[in-house]
């Protein structure tokens, strides 16, 4: 049988974290947790990524990472998975594609934090994928104006929930985003990892 994400069921709403995870911390389980609450998902799985596309910098070993996120997302309705590694890709297009092929009735949510939407025109198909999956923003630290003022913001205004509607965003037809505002963490990878509490 092919490859399925852990205690995912046909008529769930399932919420997909794709990250570097280099390594993981606080700032993805709260995202995480309120991601939960705010657009009323059944589950979330974190999706650790071979290696981000747009990163020049080779991220520490996948099994390294894979493990750190297991000891830190303790939570029922949380997995972590290797999904991308399985199948062969680090483009979230495809990776969604490989999703829905493998996983009929599941309805899937992908989540990102503010930086990200900043940069969404840069992914591979990036136009696909606001077409195909709704999308769960999540406010970050000093990410908020420039997630707002993006391309993908501007291109798709006209497909945005506003943060009240938010628990309607998983079963609704994309395209179709919406941008949660919570209580923000600073925390990055990039910080732990110039701590030098991480190394690759
Ligand atoms: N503190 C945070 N608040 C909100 N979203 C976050 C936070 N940290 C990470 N995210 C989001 O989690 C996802 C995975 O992030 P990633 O693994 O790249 O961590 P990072 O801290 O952004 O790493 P780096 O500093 O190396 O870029 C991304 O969508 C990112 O926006
Ligand atoms: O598909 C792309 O072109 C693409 C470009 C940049 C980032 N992504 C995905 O975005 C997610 C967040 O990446 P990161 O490194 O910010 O944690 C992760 O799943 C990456 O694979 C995807």
């Amino acid at each position: 049988m092919r490859y399925q994400l852990p205690k995912t069921r046909p008529g769930q709403v399932v919420g997909l974290l794709g990250g570097s995870f280099d390594p993981p911390h606080a700032g993805h389980v709260h995202l995480t947790r309120e991601a939960l609450k705010r657009f009323g998902l059944n589950r979330v799985c974190w999706l650790v990524s071979p290696g981000n596309p747009l990163k020049s910098r080779g991220p520490a070993p996948l099994a390294k990472r894979m493990a750190a996120a297991q000891a830190i997302m303790n939570h029922p309705r949380v997995s972590v998975s290797d999904f991308e590694a399985r199948v062969g890709t680090r483009y979230t297009a495809q990776t969604l594609a490989a999703l829905r092929a493998t996983h009929p009735g599941v309805h899937f949510v992908w989540l990102m934090g503010a930086d990200n939407l900043a940069q969404l025109d840069q992914w591979q198909d990036w136009r696909w994928i606001m077409d195909s999956v709704p999308l769960g923003v999540l406010a970050r630290p000093g990410q908020r104006i420039s997630a707002r003022m993006s391309k993908a913001a501007r291109t798709y205004a006209h497909a945005r929930l506003p943060g009240r509607m938010s628990q309607l965003l998983a079963r609704a037809e994309a395209p179709a985003w919406c941008f949660i505002n919570m209580p923000m963490r600073t925390i990055s990878s990039t910080q732990l990892r110039q701590r030098g509490d991480w190394t690759g």
